[in-house]
């Protein structure tokens, strides 16, 4: 039942701009919208979108969030002479008025209302609104940072009232800290509230104490805002990735959002004069991917900040290619979170260990804060030299355009026994017998050549991962007679005809050839509750938990921190998931497994399962062809066994596997 995308755009917000001189606001121009939204139609995403026109927000929407007085204010901005605005603006900071700016506010709010109805009622199942004013940073009774309304915080205030909605998970990926979201939830245990900002030891703007990690919201509220303080710029792909699988993902899964509220500013990308950061426009795409199986699907994307007229569009073709469903680019090399990343994400996780269970075994903070002390004193003389070179090259940054993300003409291929009947949407699969490919498996594979179905699916197997590699198909799902030897079977193929490499992941106790895991052309990662011999080596991972895949919380933090830091530092050309009956699975968490997986190599999946599995071949059919999986409900606490066993396990691999890594290096 694959929804469509909404896309929120009105042309009547681009008709506000600065009047005067004023440094700090002269980068908020209406351009950002025009660039981003001709982007989108000039790549032809638009047209796949369903237009959904602006409304101005109610005074009554206004009111779930502001003050009366400050309405009451604003209200009086269009009848004002230039002076007039000047001297209103003074009394906030960083943000301008302009006669038509309180118009625009209430589109902007009224934007990220129509948003919401869209994906409450079912009209879509996600979507984004091109908007501006931004909203994160104003406050009850205060305009700030070019924000005038906070368009997201009324829409969560909105989707809990209008909608009853229990959850609402709020991820501010703006290179800003959105201070006015935190106030307005900070005692409010239904709205989480995630944000990761350049902060640089509160020396950048609003230079707030509570930005900081350890303001993790107040009385009810407290573990239900999560600050992420960068304390350097630079910032990659690779320390945005870490947090999100070592932070956001598991603590988002324990708290299970019904509605996932984006604060999608792309100040974050490269190319930024505000965030200064050096994460290319296509991390968008996986960090909207890493979102899209939470809430059933359900998320919106409001548009804040981004700066860079060339990276903001290419930012925000990024993120509606992926709500569409397009696989995302292959991550460019992920060279692990640096330092400065990680000293962060310590302190981000030892400050919420004892509010989310996933987090329990997060190491403590450095006992001694003269560590603390000493390597921010180290990084303050560091940064004074450096920082003269940063201001001058921020605008002259060059980065590669995003790689063309082509959705193959079929999406989904499923090799079936002829008595299994093929999910509606998906395409049955079977190879024109291949004389080359039948006689090699005859050779290699077959005990007895004459097996003849065994011969039939094994070829058609093949073919199919040819097709893939060929992008001719995007995913697949094949029940076979026994899922050992297929697996071997495609790995043989793989390591010889395909030019890279191979992500094995096995739920279950499925005997795994570790062929191509000694020079590396294969990654496994078998989960199973059998505890494996000695750790066979870097390519060869196994993740014994207690009961197996069949303790929900459990497994899913086995898959957020440990499985997708994997096989995203490992950038396979093929995922190829393979489970067995006795895996313990409910369909539930098999299907988030199978659409996050899909991630990684340009969405190649290819699942295998036991033909006595037929029951699994819908569930797994629709997670393949972009259904958002069911979601998990509330997680309760993983065995402490489990998380101990995970964590030692990350502790050990994380020498060779950097995106593992979640405290810094001791150093010296
Ligand atoms: N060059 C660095 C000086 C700091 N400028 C901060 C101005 C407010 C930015 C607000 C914003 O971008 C909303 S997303
Ligand atoms: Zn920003």
């Amino acid at each position: 039942m694959k929804m469509g995308t909404a896309l929120i755009y009105d042309e009547e917000m681009t008709k506000y701009k600065l009047l005067w001189v004023d440094p700090v606001c002269k980068i908020e121009v209406p351009e950002r919208l025009t660039v981003s939204h001709e982007a989108l139609i000039k790549t032809g995403l638009a047209d796949r979108c369903i237009s959904v026109p602006v409304r101005e927000a109610t005074d009554a929407d206004i009111l779930l969030v502001h003050s009366e007085e400050y309405l009451e204010a604003v209200k009086k901005t269009p009848y004002m002479t230039l002076e007039d605005l000047q001297e209103f603006t003074l009394q906030y900071g960083d943000v301008y008025f302009h006669p038509n700016i309180y118009h625009c506010a209430k589109l902007a709010a009224g934007a990220a209302l129509q948003l919401v109805d869209s994906v409450m009622t079912g009209k879509v199942r996600n979507g984004m609104a091109l908007v501006r004013p931004p909203g994160h940073h104003s406050m009850r009774s205060a305009a700030s940072g070019f924000c005038v309304f906070n368009n997201v915080a009324i829409a969560a205030q909105y989707a809990k009232q209008q909608y009853g909605v229990k959850r609402v998970l709020i991820v501010d990926w703006d290179v800003h800290h959105g201070q006015g979201v935190q106030y307005c939830f900070e005692d409010d245990p239904s709205v989480l509230y995630f944000s990761w900002h350049r902060y640089e030891h509160q020396k950048f703007w609003p230079q707030l104490k509570e930005s900081d990690y350890n303001s993790v919201g107040k009385e009810k509220g407290a573990g239900f805002n999560i600050n992420v303080p960068w304390n350097k710029v630079g910032m990659k792909n690779s320390d945005y990735l870490s947090v999100f699988c070592h932070i956001l993902l598991p603590v988002a899964y324990e708290f299970s959002p019904d509605l996932v509220l984006v604060c999608a500013g792309f100040d974050s990308a490269i190319g930024d004069p505000e965030g200064e950061m050096c994460a290319s426009p296509d991390i968008f795409a996986h960090l909207t991917h890493l979102l899209m199986n939470l809430a059933g699907g359900k998320l919106c994307a409001v548009l804040e900040g981004g700066y860079n007229l060339t990276s903001l569009p290419q930012s925000v073709c990024q993120t509606v290619q992926t709500l569409l469903g397009d696989p995302a680019p292959r991550p460019a090399n992920l060279d692990g979170p640096c330092e400065s990343a990680l000293e962060s994400l310590h302190c981000v996780r030892s400050a919420h260990r004892q509010y989310w269970s996933c987090l329990k075994h997060a190491a403590e903070l450095p006992t001694s804060d003269v560590t603390t002390k000493r390597i921010k004193l180290a990084e303050e003389e560091e940064d004074k030299l450096k920082k003269v070179e940063e201001e001058k090259n921020a605008e002259e940054e060059v980065w590669p355009e995003p790689p063309k993300r082509v959705a193959p003409a079929v999406r989904t291929a499923l090799v079936l026994p002829n008595d299994v009947a093929c999910p509606d949407g998906c395409k049955r699969f079977s190879s024109s017998e291949d004389p080359v490919i039948v006689n090699k498996l005859r050779k290699n594979f077959l005990k007895d050549a004459d097996d003849s179905d065994a011969l039939t699916s094994l070829s058609s197997l093949i073919a199919l991962v040819e097709k893939m590699e060929r992008n001719e198909i995007c995913n697949g799902l094949a029940l076979v007679p026994d899922v050992s030897m297929a697996m071997m079977c495609v790995v043989q193929h793989a390591a010889t005809a395909l030019r890279n490499r191979v992500l094995v992941v096995c739920v279950g106790d499925a005997g795994v050839s570790s062929h191509g895991t000694e020079d590396g052309k294969t990654l496994v990662v078998q989960f199973s509750n059998r505890e494996p011999e000695e750790q066979k080596c870097k390519y060869h991972i196994s993740v014994c938990l207690k009961k197996g895949c069949s303790d929900v919380s459990g497994f899913a933090q086995a898959v957020l921190g440990l499985l997708l830091p994997l096989g995203y530092e490992y950038d396979p050309s093929l995922v190829l998931l393979a489970r067995t009956p006795d895996s313990g699975l409910c369909d539930s968490v098999w299907q988030q497994l199978t659409g996050l997986l899909q991630g990684i190599a340009q969405g190649h999946t290819l699942v295998l399962m036991q033909e006595a599995e037929t029951s699994c071949v819908g569930p797994t059919a629709s997670s393949l062809f972009g259904d958002a999986a069911p979601s998990l409900g509330k997680l309760h606490a993983p065995l402490p066994e489990d998380v101990e066993a995970l964590e030692r396990l990350r502790h050990r691999l994380q020498v060779d596997w950097k995106l593992l890594q979640t405290t810094a290096p001791e150093t010296g």
